[in-house]
C-alpha cells in the first residue's frame, strides 16, 4: 500500500520559546546550481536539509558534480568536468530552481538542454523573460516539445531590460554571463535577497558582477572561477512563517539566525496588526510577542522584495483569519489561493473576488485538510496551531520541500505536532 506523511496538530497552545531559523532554500538552490561554474572544489555552509536540495544534488550529480556533507548544513561540492548538458527531464521537472541550470550550463559548457522546470503549481509561472534575456545577450534559444536548447555561439554580451521584476530570470541571465569575454548590462533587475546572495557567492569565487541589490547589474565575463567557501543567508520565508505562527497563537517566540533587514516588510505588517516585534541590535535575532494583545485587521499587498513576500501571503491569511475585523489581501506576483478552500473547512471566512481575498476574523477549529504546495501547507500549519482541537494535514511532502522537520522543531515551542506515516488505501479501479 502507498504511504503518505501526515501532520497531526492539537491546536490552541500559544507558541513560546526560541526557534533557530534554517538556511534559505530559495538562496541555496541557485547557489548550488552556480557551483557548476567552477571546476574547483567549493564549500557551501547553510544548505538546508530539504527534499528540493536533495533533488538538485541528484541533478548536479548527473552533470558531473560530486558532493559530500561535512556538517548538518555544510557540504563540499566539486564538478571537475561537465559530463552532460542535458540532465534528466524527470528530475528537472521536480523543482523550479532547476531552471537556473540553463544559465549555469551555458556559462560553463556553452550549451544546455533542459526540460520544463517544476515546483509549486499555484499559478502560471512563465519563463519568457529568462529566454528573452539570453537571446538579447546573443545566445541561440530554441524550444522543442517543451524542452529548451540554448547555445552560446560567441561570448555573451549586450543589454537586456527586464519587462518585469523576476528573481529567477535575473539569476539565469547573470549566471549565463559570468564566464566569457563579454560584458552584459541587465536593467530592471530583481533586488531580491536571493539574487544578491547568489552574486555574493559568485563574486567570492572571482566573478566580476556589480550592482546586485539595485535595478542595474553589470556582469563582466571572466575566464574562470576559483574554488572557495560561502555561507548562505538565513531563510526569510521560514522566519516570516514563524513570526506569523507566533502571532496566530498569541504566543511569544524569539527567532535566531535571521537577518532582520530582510524581514522589514513582515515586521512592519505585524506591528500594524498589533504585535510587538523587538529586533536584536546586531540584526541576527528578533522576538515576536502577541500575548495579551488585541490584534486588528489589516490590508496586505504582496509584491516584489523589499515588499511583503508573495510566499507569505497565504500564511498571513491564516493569521488574519483569527483576527477580529475584515482584512483585504492582494498578491501582485502570483495567484496563490490553493489554501483557501482548506482554511474555510477550518471555519475561516474568506471571500475571493477578482484575485482579492476578503478575510473576516472567525474561530478556527481543527479538521482534516490537504496541503497543495509549500506555502499553502505552511498556512494550514499556522491555522492548525491556532485552531481549537485536532487537525490532520495531508500531503506533508510539500512542506518538506521548504521546511526542515517542522514537527520536531515546533515541539520545543509547546506545539503539539506529530509526524505520522499513514498507509493509504489503494484507489479502487
Ligand atoms: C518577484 C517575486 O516575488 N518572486 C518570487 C518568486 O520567484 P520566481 O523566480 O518563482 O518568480 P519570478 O520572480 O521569476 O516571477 C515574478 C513574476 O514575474 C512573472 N514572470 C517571471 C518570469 C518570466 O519569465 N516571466 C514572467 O512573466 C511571474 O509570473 C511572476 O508574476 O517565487 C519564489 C518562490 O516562491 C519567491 O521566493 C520569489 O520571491
Ligand atoms: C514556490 C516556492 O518554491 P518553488 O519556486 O520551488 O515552487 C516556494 O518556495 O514557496
Amino acid at each position: 500500500m502507498p504511504s503518505e506523511s501526515l501532520l497531526v496538530i492539537q491546536g490552541g497552545q500559544p507558541l513560546h520559546g526560541e526557534f533557530v531559523i534554517q538556511p534559505s532554500k530559495n538562496a541555496a538552490l541557485p547557489i548550488l546550481a552556480a557551483t557548476l561554474l567552477t571546476r574547483h572544489s567549493v564549500t557551501v555552509h547553510g544548505v538546508p536539509q530539504l527534499s528540493d536540495v536533495y533533488t538538485l544534488l541528484r541533478i548536479l550529480g548527473t552533470i558531473g558534480a560530486r558532493h559530500a556533507w561535512i556538517g548538518p548544513h555544510s557540504l563540499v561540492i566539486h564538478t571537475p568536468e561537465i559530463l552532460t548538458v542535458q540532465p534528466p527531464a524527470e528530475l528537472v521537472g521536480q523543482l523550479r530552481a532547476s531552471f537556473t541550470l540553463l544559465g549555469a550550463l551555458l556559462s560553463r559548457a556553452g550549451e544546455a538542454r533542459l526540460g520544463q522546470p517544476g515546483g509549486c503549481t499555484f499559478s502560471q509561472r512563465p519563463i519568457d523573460q529568462h529566454l528573452k534575456a539570453l537571446r538579447a545577450m546573443g545566445a541561440r534559444v530554441s524550444e522543442n516539445n517543451g524542452a529548451f536548447h540554448v547555445v552560446r555561439p560567441a561570448p555573451l554580451s549586450g543589454n537586456y531590460l527586464f519587462e518585469l521584476l523576476t528573481v529567477g530570470g535575473t539569476q539565469n541571465a547573470i549566471l549565463a554571463a559570468v564566464l566569457g569575454e563579454g560584458q552584459v548590462v541587465l536593467e530592471n533587475c530583481s533586488t531580491d535577497t536571493d539574487v544578491v546572495d547568489m552574486v555574493n557567492f559568485l563574486n567570492a569565487l572571482g566573478a566580476d558582477i556589480h550592482g546586485a541589490g539595485t535595478a542595474t547589474i553589470t556582469v563582466s565575463g571572466v575566464k574562470e572561477l576559483r574554488g572557495g567557501e560561502y555561507h548562505v543567508i538565513p531563510d526569510r520565508l521560514e522566519a516570516g512563517t514563524l513570526m506569523l505562527a507566533a502571532a496566530a497563537t498569541r504566543g511569544q517566540v524569539t527567532l535566531t539566525n535571521v537577518r532582520t533587514a530582510h524581514l522589514r516588510a513582515v515586521s512592519a505588517k505585524l506591528r500594524e496588526v498589533g504585535v510587538t516585534i523587538t529586533e536584536h541590535p546586531d540584526g541576527t535575532a528578533l522576538s515576536v510577542d502577541a500575548r495579551q494583545h488585541r490584534l486588528q485587521a489589516v490590508n496586505v499587498t504582496a509584491t516584489e522584495y523589499p515588499g511583503f513576500p508573495t510566499d507569505l501571503q497565504p500564511i498571513i491569511g491564516a493569521l488574519l483569519s483569527t483576527v477580529r475585523g475584515t482584512s483585504i489581501l492582494m498578491d501582485r506576483i502570483y495567484t496563490r489561493t490553493t489554501h483557501v478552500a482548506e482554511l474555510r473547512r477550518m471555519g475561516a471566512q474568506i471571500e475571493l473576488a477578482d484575485h482579492v481575498m476578503v478575510v473576516t476574523g472567525a474561530s478556527l477549529r481543527g479538521t482534516r485538510v490537504k496541503a497543495a504546495d509549500i506555502r499553502s501547507g505552511a498556512a494550514l500549519v499556522v491555522a492548525a496551531l491556532a485552531a481549537q482541537g485536532e487537525s490532520v494535514i495531508e500531503n506533508v511532502h510539500f512542506l518538506q520541500r521548504g521546511y526542515e522537520d517542522l514537527a520536531a522543531r515546533l515541539t520545543p515551542l509547546g506545539a503539539q505536532v506529530q509526524h505520522h506515516e499513514a498507509t493509504l488505501p489503494l484507489a479502487m479501479d
